[in-house]
């Protein structure tokens, strides 16, 4: 909130999680016992990752017997402990799923590689969906296996010239578009505008909405549903009632915007119904013909009454100013909880509260996962711009972790890290949320062994069918290539891409494509899987950037930097980590792996299984010293200095050829 608008009314209704947990005490821990669904919202009852999930969560102390009797020494080959207590046996993640008997193949099971079922993304941005001709069903293609396998290496790689006028024009272009043509373009730079209106999404405007040909809505359609009456497969529906007359819930806020856009969330993953993992039998037939879910005990509050201040907590030192938001170690006075406080950023914000840290607070608020950074709280500073999240403390992230590190990590500890990463990226695409900036620096870890993503302040809400949303998102070196070549409309895929970037870095202990411009990172990526074309990526054609000429690139290479066998340092990789790694790097999002799907693939299974998260290394906490002093050798361009940039018109900037 900018100064001179503290004394507007602050009537921002929040739903908080820790306070509907006091006061149902029923409520079962999500982490422990989430159905998830797949795209067509069916719940999918999937004996791998339950089992790995009750492995998962269950505290290190109160194992069961049974569990603790899985540990099985599973040492790889010439693996290297690292730092304390990794040299102690690993858990037998075989033993854990038998423990659950045979895992419950779902429908999907043995499809990896196949088409992705769910995304929406419709690529023709015309508007008239692309026939997809190669795509028979069952058919599996991947970048890789579509492109030649490597020869011997030869003559240099021929560097083309690069004709990159015609797209930088097109980038021009795109940035005059229409307003509104681009959801960010609003969301970021919004019109001034007072929290009691601001809402996720696009519930603001007066955009036509055309309800998705799926029975279960997403979590943009139940806020919608709240307002408006479920439409009909099909339907159009529009906010001004134009083909419909908007009825909203409750007869107050006729006429009215709600104030409960934090609440929305929260509600819908209060629903134990909902997302009771495993657990639940409920048919997909039932599921569909339930007219509307149970209705959740409303949990909001009046922030500003319910809110404590930032004054019941102790400042420790400072952890690390980010983009949007400086991040404190605290202790909580009364409970003396130490605690990360991440205060958010005011200062650039001309009129209203930053919708970087609305997006962020109501996300992190809603959701709970084991591998999801757990907010418990917002705190008020003694103004009231100043505002602040109250975090479970988290010793390192990812990225600092392996600056220090002298050896990469082992493969086994890379698949502990990447379990973790995958399931709290399924959670978050089976919640309809796009995280859309994974990267290592934004990937927490403790010395419990346990991963967490955090920093959602580009995340977003999808639906189907999707909406163009800004290309700039994903900090450079783990953008995908649909995005660096102008894609609007995207999804899942997007965030894939970087969870293939990260497993390459974890292996190799260095970022994968470190491109300085977007030029630079295309060009990267495309010399090491080989240059797309439409056979391997049907649609690519479409994408602005494809009528640029790269580096010409007929080889997939990326097995040359992962080899099988290596006694030159570099990074090991067996047949079925590399085949994990290329489908998630696989250039068309459309057969992309998904977080499910790569969950279930078998290099997971085979050894070296899985480390325990309680023998993962562990490193000494600096906690009285500023991350972002200790480091930040290298440094990914951040996305969203570029749309400042894109805003204040130098959108060409130096910040690359299409940035
Ligand atoms: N809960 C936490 N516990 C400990 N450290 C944290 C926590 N949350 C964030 N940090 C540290 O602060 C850094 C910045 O946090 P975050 O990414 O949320 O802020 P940001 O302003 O969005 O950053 P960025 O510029 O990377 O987008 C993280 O990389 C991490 O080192």
């Amino acid at each position: 909130m900018a100064p001179g608008r503290t004394d507007r009314e602050f009537n921002l209704e929040i739903s908080r999680r820790n306070r509907y947990r006091d006061s149902n005490p029923s409520r079962r821990d999500f982490s422990r016992d989430v159905k998830f669904r797949d795209s067509n919202r069916r719940e999918v009852s999937n004996g791998y990752h339950h089992s790995n999930n009750d492995y998962r969560n269950y505290p290190r102390r109160n194992r069961s017997p049974a569990i603790e009797k899985t540990r099985a020494l599973d040492r790889e080959p010439g693996e290297l402990s690292s730092g304390s207590g990794s040299d102690e046996p690993e858990l037998n993640r075989d033993a854990t799923i038998k423990q659950n008997g045979e895992p419950v193949k779902s429908e999907d099971e043995g499809s990896l590689g196949k088409k992705r079922k769910f995304s929406p993304i419709v690529w023709d941005r015309d508007g008239t969906k692309q026939p997809d001709q190669s795509n028979k069903p069952g058919k599996e293609v991947s970048v890789n296996e579509t492109l030649d396998p490597l020869p011997p290496p030869t003559e240099p790689m021929d560097q083309d010239v690069h004709i990159l006028d015609d797209f930088i024009d097109s980038r021009k272009d795109d940035s005059d578009n229409e307003p509104g043509q681009i959801e960010e373009d609003e969301d970021l730079y919004p019109a001034p505008r007072t929290i009691s209106s601001s809402r996720w999404a696009e519930i603001d405007d007066d955009r036509v909405v055309v309800a998705p040909k799926m029975k279960s809505a997403s979590p943009l359609e139940r806020v919608l549903a709240k307002k408006v009456p479920t439409p009909e497969p099909g339907e159009v529906v529009t906010r001004n009632g134009s083909e419909r007359a908007v009825s909203t819930s409750s007869g107050s806020e006729r006429g009215e915007r709600e104030v409960d856009f934090m609440d929305v969330d929260g509600e819908r993953l209060s629903s134990d119904s909902d997302y009771s993992y495993g657990r639940g039998t409920e048919s997909e037939s039932s599921r569909e013909e339930s007219p509307e879910p149970p209705k959740p005990r409303k949990r909001s509050i009046n922030m500003l009454q319910g809110c404590r201040s930032v004054d019941e907590f102790e400042r420790l030192n400072k952890i690390n100013e980010g983009t949007y938001g400086v991040v404190y170690r605290a202790r909580d006075k009364k409970s003396g909880e130490v605690v990360a406080l991440k205060k958010v950023k005011m200062e650039k914000e001309k009129e209203g509260f930053p919708m970087t840290a609305l997006r962020e607070i109501n996300i992190l608020l809603s959701f709970h996962h084991p591998s999801i950074v757990d907010v418990k709280e917002v705190v008020v500073g003694s103004t009231m711009d100043s505002i602040f999240m109250v975090m479970e403390y988290m010793e390192h992230d990812l990225k600092g972790v392996m600056e220090t590190m002298k050896q990469p990590y082992s493969q086994s500890e890379v698949k502990c890290l990447m379990l973790q990463l995958l399931e709290g990226t399924m959670y978050l695409h089976h919640n309809w949320v796009l995280h859309r900036d994974l990267k290592t620096s934004n990937l927490l870890l403790n010395n419990r062994g346990e991963l967490k993503i955090c920093d959602f302040g580009l995340a977003r809400q999808y639906g189907s069918p999707l909406k163009p949303y800004t290309p700039l998102v994903v900090t450079l070196w783990y953008r995908a290539p649909e995005l660096l070549l102008g894609a609007k409309e995207y999804s899942t895929a997007i965030d894939m891409w970087s969870v293939g970037c990260i497993m390459a870095e974890l292996l190799a202990k260095e970022p994968l494509f470190n491109g300085q411009n977007e030029k630079e990172q295309i060009d990267k990526i495309f010399k090491t899987l080989g240059t797309p074309n439409e056979n391997i990526w049907p649609g690519y054609k479409n994408l602005p950037g494809s009528k640029v000429v790269f580096t010409k690139q007929p080889y997939n290479r990326l097995r040359d930097k992962f080899p099988a066998t290596s006694f030159s340092g570099r990074p090991t990789l067996s047949e079925a980590g590399f085949d994990l790694l290329n489908k998630l790097l696989t250039y068309d999002p459309e057969r992309r792996i998904s977080a499910e799907e790569a969950l279930r693939h078998p290099w997971f299974s085979e050894v070296p299984l899985p480390k325990s998260r309680d023998f993962m290394p562990t490193f000494p906490a600096h906690n009285d010293k500023d991350r972002n002093v200790r480091r930040r050798v290298m440094k990914s361009p951040d996305p969203l200095e570029q749309l400042k940039a894109h805003s204040r018109g130098d959108y060409m900037g130096n910040r690359g050829v299409f940035g």
